[in-house]
This record gives C-alpha cells, sequence and structure tokens, in this order.
C-alpha cells in the first residue's frame, strides 16, 4: 500500500504516529497515464460518489448565487445589495433545509438517502481494495441498496469480465475491507450480470449484550392460516423470515438433544393447527412432544410402533383413495382448488421408531413411512420428521433424499450434519457442528436445489402453544357446526 501523506514513525517501535495514514489501493490502471484519466479518477469519481452530499451543500450556494444575480439584474452592481441578497437568499435555502429534516418523515428519507450513499461509497473503496478493479478502474456497481435488519443487500452490476464468481472469491478479503461480519454473494440466475450481495453488519440471532435472542412467532398472534401459504418457521441471518412452502414438500428436523427440534416443529404445528381445513396426525415416541397438540389432531396421538404403524396404514389408504380421485378427474396432484384437505403427519423421535428393537415392527414401520413420504407428495400429503440422532441407521439415505426440506440443528459430529443435509455440505462450511451450543433453535435449512442458509426457529413457549391449540381448536369446532 501506498500512504498518501508521509507519515511520521517513532523510531524504537516504528508504530505511526500523528497522521492517520490513508491507505490506497496499490492498482496499476491503465487510465492513470493521462491528465484527463487523472481528472476522472481523482476528481469526477469522488465527486460523483458525493453527488449527494454535494448536491445539498450546493443548494444554499445555488439560491445565495440566484439571489445575488438577480439583485444584480435588477439594480446593477450594487455590492451591499448583491452580498445582502446572497446572504439572505443562500440564509433562506439553508434554514429552509435544516427545517425540512424537522419533519420526522424527511429526516427518515434523507437518513436512508445518505447512508446508501455511504454504502455505496464503502462498497466503492471495498472493491478496488480487494483487487476488483478492472484495467480500466471500473469496480462492480451497487444499483440498489435494501436496508435490513442485520444489514444491506446491494444489487450489484459487474463490469465486462467479472462474473458473481470473482466477488464470491473475494468475499473474505471484502468483507474485511468493509468491517463487517460476513459478505454472501448470491448469483443472480436469471442475469448473470447483476448478483446480489449481503453485508451483514449485525449478529443476526444475538441482542446488544451477546444473549441469544428469541424470536416471536408470528402465528402466535395470528387468527387463522393456511397450510398452502407459506409457513414462517424462523429468520435467517439477514433478518428475513424463512418461509416453508409445504404443499409437494416434506420436511426433515435433525440436531442433538435440546438442539430445538420440537420448537422448529411445533412453527409447522401452529399453521397447521390454524388452519381449520388441514388434517393434522401426530406419531411421538417420547408421548410429551406433541401432547400439547392433542386438542387440534384429526386422530389419537400414535405413542407406540404398532399405533403409528396402524396410523400410517390408515393414511396409506387414503393416499391410495386420493391417486384414485386424481387419475378419475386427469389431475396429477392435489392442489388448491379441489376438495382434498392438506394432511400433515408429524414424526417426533424418529429413531424411536425406524431403529426399534422389534425388527419387523421396524421394517413395517420403515416401509409404510417410506412409502408415506415418497409418495404423498402429490396426494397433499406432508411428513414432518424430527430425529435426535440424525446417523444413516436412523435416517437412511434412501429416505432422506425425499425430504425437500432439511433443517439441521446443532449435532455433535459434522457426520451428522450431513446426514441431515447430504454429504459434501459440511465440507463446504455448512456443518451444525460449528453452531454453538447455546445457540439453541439455529440451524442450517437447505430447501430443495438451494444452499444450506443459518436459520434461528421462532420460539413458542408451552403458552404459546396453548393459545394457538385453543384458537385452532376453536376454529375446529366451529367448522364443524
Ligand atoms: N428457537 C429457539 N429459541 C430460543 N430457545 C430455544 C429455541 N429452540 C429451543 N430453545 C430452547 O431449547 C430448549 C430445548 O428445545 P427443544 O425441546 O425443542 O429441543 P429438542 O431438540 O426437541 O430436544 P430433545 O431432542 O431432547 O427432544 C427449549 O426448552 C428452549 O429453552
Amino acid at each position: 500500500m501506498r500512504a498518501r501523506w508521509a507519515v511520521l514513525m517513532s523510531d524504537d517501535l516504528r508504530k505511526p504516529v500523528g497522521l492517520t495514514v490513508f491507505e490506497r489501493p496499490d492498482v496499476k490502471t491503465r487510465v492513470q497515464h493521462s491528465a484527463a484519466s487523472w481528472i476522472a479518477v481523482e476528481v469526477l469519481r469522488p465527486v460523483w460518489l458525493w453527488r449527494r452530499e454535494l448536491f445539498l451543500l450546493a443548494v444554499p450556494v445555488l439560491a445565495a448565487l440566484g439571489g445575488a444575480g438577480a439583485v444584480w439584474a435588477a439594480v446593477g452592481l450594487d455590492v451591499n445589495a448583491v452580498i445582502g441578497s446572497a446572504l439572505m437568499a443562500g440564509g433562506a435555502a439553508g434554514v429552509l433545509l435544516l427545517g425540512s429534516v424537522c419533519v420526522p418523515v424527511v429526516r427518515t428519507a434523507l437518513r436512508v438517502w445518505l447512508s446508501h450513499a455511504r454504502v455505496r461509497r464503502q462498497w466503492d473503496k471495498a472493491c478496488r481494495f480487494c483487487g476488483l478493479e478492472t484495467i480500466a478502474v471500473r469496480v462492480p456497481r451497487v444499483k440498489y441498496v435494501t436496508d435490513l435488519p442485520t444489514g444491506s443487500r446491494l444489487r450489484i452490476r459487474l463490469p465486462r469480465g467479472q462474473s458473481a464468481a470473482d466477488l464470491e472469491a473475494g468475499a473474505d478479503r471484502l468483507a474485511s475491507a468493509l468491517d463487517v461480519r460476513a459478505v454472501r454473494v448470491h448469483p443472480n440466475p436469471d442475469a448473470a450480470r447483476w448478483p446480489d450481495v449481503d453485508i451483514l453488519r449485525k449478529h443476526p440471532f444475538r441482542d446488544e449484550m451477546r444473549n441469544p435472542m428469541m424470536i416471536r412467532s408470528p402465528l402466535v398472534d395470528a387468527d387463522r392460516w393456511s397450510l398452502w401459504d407459506g409457513v414462517p418457521v424462523g429468520m435467517d441471518d439477514m433478518g428475513a423470515w424463512a418461509q416453508l412452502r409445504l404443499p409437494g414438500r416434506n420436511v426433515l428436523v435433525g440436531g442433538e438433544p435440546e438442539a430445538g427440534k420440537s420448537v422448529a416443529v411445533s412453527n409447522v404445528l401452529a399453521a397447521a393447527a390454524l388452519d381449520p381445513d388441514a388434517v393434522v396426525l401426530g406419531i411421538d415416541g417420547k408421548q410429551v412432544e406433541l401432547g400439547l397438540w392433542v386438542p387440534v389432531l384429526s386422530a389419537p396421538l400414535a405413542v407406540t410402533i404398532e399405533d403409528a404403524c396402524a396410523l400410517l396404514d390408515g393414511l396409506v389408504a387414503e393416499m391410495d383413495g386420493r391417486y384414485a380421485k386424481l387419475a378419475s378427474s386427469g389431475a396429477r396432484v392435489v392442489t388448491r382448488d379441489m376438495e382434498l384437505p392438506l394432511v400433515l403427519l408429524v414424526v417426533d423421535e424418529l429413531r424411536l421408531f425406524t431403529a426399534h428393537p422389534d425388527r419387523k415392527l421396524r421394517d413395517r414401520f420403515n416401509r409404510v413411512l417410506t412409502d408415506v413420504v415418497a409418495r404423498g407428495r402429490a396426494a397433499g400429503i406432508i411428513a414432518v420428521c424430527a430425529t435426535q440422532k440424525p446417523s444413516s441407521d436412523v435416517v437412511p439415505t434412501s429416505l432422506r433424499d425425499l425430504f425437500a426440506y432439511r433443517w439441521v440443528l446443532r449435532c455433535s459430529t459434522r457426520d451428522a450434519s450431513d446426514t441431515v443435509l447430504g454429504a459434501g455440505w459440511a465440507s463446504e462450511g455448512h456443518n451444525a457442528a460449528s453452531i454453538a451450543p447455546e445457540d439453541r433453535g439455529l440451524g442450517l435449512l437447505l430447501a430443495e436445489g438451494g444452499v444450506p442458509a443459518s436459520v434461528k426457529a421462532a420460539f413458542l413457549s408451552d403458552g404459546d402453544i396453548a393459545q394457538v391449540v385453543a384458537r385452532g381448536a376453536a376454529l375446529r369446532d366451529g367448522g364443524r357446526t
């Protein structure tokens, strides 16, 4: 790096003292060889980047010039009158500008406007430091800035010759140059030149004191919900709600004991409870996890493997019936406009059934569950399975691959993380074993065809669940009368 200004160095320590070092990226560029290009780079570019601030400063200056010009034209060169009118016009414009800042909506708009300009400047500078400047001194340009609770999302326009992969390769360096937690690049499948970049500033799941935050589910206050709509289950690390689109998709949730699986599953159950049209079925080897939901279940909670097999047999019969109806009506999948309700099957603690000591019952359970998960999707049957011990004997790969959504909460090993997400994700940095033990409810959510995203489940306390269940039961009773 070159320092623009000389810096006083203390002889013995060789640490900079006095003036701060003004660092510049040490990039050799073609345009620095002519006066015109020097002006473009050293003058016009900074002016362009500071244009919003300069515009605000220019308002009183232009008003003063305008006032002076008008008086000059009207009364001739009367120095006192010209200076006086310039001061008055400039002052009036300045006061008007400051006065408008007192209006909250103007102040907010101005703050956002200027803060976006600052983000653009920081981005421009970071790109130049990180070697993303082309030989024609162009860098990826910010077209739009969107504020998110934990940072900013930028829509970027790449200079010709660069790709989103170049940004991805420099993401760590950009994060360091911007002095933020992380920079994440999202290639744009529709327009390769316009990727999105997330700049993560705040910790998404910790409060100011670095304590884990509780996220309140919107379902707790909702009067009703439809499983056909997206189900908000938690927040991603940009502070946006992670939604599950359940029709046609199954969900697998895995993680070590006390990682927050039941809470994660509660979010789906809450949406189903508030949908009076949905059929909700539960299998719970521990009895207590789904016990609170019993009033909204459409059949008794299955707690033994025999009950579970009987419930699944009934579901297979329902599924076959639905396929017969679909075939006769010429349809391929159950859709919202059909009379058939969505069925939500929740299996908590899969391990107690798929690794049951009775081999015959275990094989029967595995066979019927795999059938429901594999064929149920088109028939409007959604399976949500949670397991404490994500290993291949509990969740065979053939079963795991049938889940479109895989959500892994903290695990003890990277293999366990990969068992839920799929082989290879841990080595690409998506490893639930690296989640801190105190971050309960935090996990990696993989939606089919995507990349695992950090998502913290919204928390529903027993009291919240009781409220939702009471509302759901009332909705169902209302439907029956
Ligand atoms: N999303 C969350 N936000 C905040 N705290 C959470 C969250 N999820 C879980 N917790 C905390 O972790 C505790 C354990 O959660 P939960 O019962 O869901 O874990 P689990 O993985 O189902 O455990 P087990 O495997 O033993 O059944 C909860 O009582 C709660 O205190």
